[in-house]
């Protein structure tokens, strides 16, 4: 036992928040000068010990090859251009680093911590907690040293930071969703989104080009995606051309691409949604819930019931087995949020609505706009959508 406490230093108390702050990352004399080195040079033993298993996942790509993030999107894959790759990479990173510090042992300490503020136009009940902070500025961090971004739109400020005139593209996310789940171990995810920056409005004051060139349509965006963090962290992404999962190998930090192409079954059995709220739902959506958990609507089962409470984590659950997941009130945001889930859905044969219109044609008035949120299955969404009345008007706030 001595041994053991003499050769691994333990702390013998958490870093503070301040410890645990980003540093500039990756430090530039790190960054690779071109391209190819971000293609790694070869696989660890555990990347070929799956290989095999990931083979026959990708059978989409038609080779034998395992095929990381980097790979996929770089000059032997689809080849999304090199400020894009360079993009890619940035956020990857970033989000390897919160991947860590979500298993951290000390996050429960950074979670301890009052931040005394409501965030971005939200209620007490939606006060950021310290470890969004943290993943907000990793990842501002990151997107600053890549020099490939002019603007950043986050969940977690006020207004969009300007970062570089000549950065081509605008990044919206949420940093860290789900955050309040972080003690008890529950998934948590970050979603994003990469606009083109409009070139046209490179005129106008800093202010009022940052908040338009982030106020765009969900049908601009180029990139969407999200990162799980939960059993297993998963990078899935679109870029317009399907919607693909990539899955993190802690062996060698690589990304491993372990669903090509998902495909959202059209129709699915599972319901997802805080059905607490049933008494302030309006009675379309009651009636639907009724419906479909007795095995009553279209589709002849009874549905299945799941809800984390943790939106990637169910939005990632309905792409792989499909149904619908929801949040029928006022509290989602269309511009971190439902934007980039809908372009993933819908690049996945999926559908993503407001319960009476189409996410992605909408234009976004404001950056922190809320709405009700209705994410999967082509069949279920339209199925839902049939009952009219199926947005929750009462959105008193809850405690928990
Ligand atoms: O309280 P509700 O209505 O069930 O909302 C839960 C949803 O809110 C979220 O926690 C996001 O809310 P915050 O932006 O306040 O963190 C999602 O992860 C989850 O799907």
């Amino acid at each position: 036992m001595q041994l053991l406490s003499s050769a691994i230093r333990i702390p013998s108390q958490p870093p503070s928040l301040s410890q645990l702050k980003p540093q500039s990352f990756p430090p530039k004399h790190h960054l690779p000068s071109g391209i190819s080195l971000y293609k790694p040079t070869g696989m660890t033993s555990l990347s070929r010990f799956i290989a095999g298993s990931v083979t026959e996942l990708a059978a989409g790509a038609g080779t034998n090859e395992v095929s990381t993030l980097m790979e996929y999107v770089g000059k032997g894959g689809i080849n999304v251009g090199d400020d894009l790759l360079v993009l890619l990479y940035h956020i990857q990173y970033a989000c390897k680093r919160i991947a860590a510090l979500v298993a951290s042992p000390f996050n429960s300490a950074l979670g301890k911590h009052s931040t005394g503020g409501a965030g971005a136009g939200g209620s007490a009940r939606d006060a950021p907690k310290p470890l969004d902070l943290v993943s907000n500025e990793i990842i501002l961090s990151s997107l600053r040293n890549s020099g490939k971004v002019s603007v950043m739109a986050s969940e977690e400020d006020d207004v969009p930071v300007w970062i570089n005139d000549d950065g081509p593209f605008v990044v919206v996310l949420d940093p860290l969703d789900g955050s309040r789940n972080i003690d008890a171990s529950i998934p948590t995810g970050t979603i994003f989104g990469i606009y083109n920056r409009l070139v046209e409005l490179d005129n106008l004051p800093t202010e009022e080009k940052a908040l338009l060139n982030s106020l765009q349509s969900g049908s601009r965006l180029v990139v969407a995606g999200y990162v799980l963090y939960s059993s297993a962290t998963i990078l899935c992404t679109s870029f317009g051309s399907g919607t693909h999962a990539f899955t993190l190998d802690h062996s060698t930090g690589d990304f491993i691409l372990t669903h090509p192409s998902i495909r959202i079954p059209p129709r699915g059995q599972i319901y997802s949604v805080n059905d607490a709220r049933y008494f302030d739902w309006p009675e379309g959506l009651r009636q639907y819930i009724d419906t479909v958990r007795q095995g009553n609507g279209k589709y002849p089962k009874k549905y299945s019931a799941r809800y984390i409470c943790s939106l990637v984590a169910d939005f990632h659950r309905t792409l792989l087995y499909g149904g619908i997941a929801m949040n029928p009130r006022d509290h989602l945001r269309l511009v971190y949020e439902a934007n980039p889930l809908s372009f993933l859905a819908e690049q996945a044969g999926g559908r993503g609505s407001d319960g009476k219109s189409r996410i992605l044609s909408m234009q976004p008035v404001k950056l922190h706009q809320r709405l009700p949120l209705f994410l999967g299955s082509p069949d279920d969404i339209d199925e839902l959508e049939s009952y009219g009345d199926v947005q929750q008007k009462v959105n008193p706030g809850y405690e928990v």
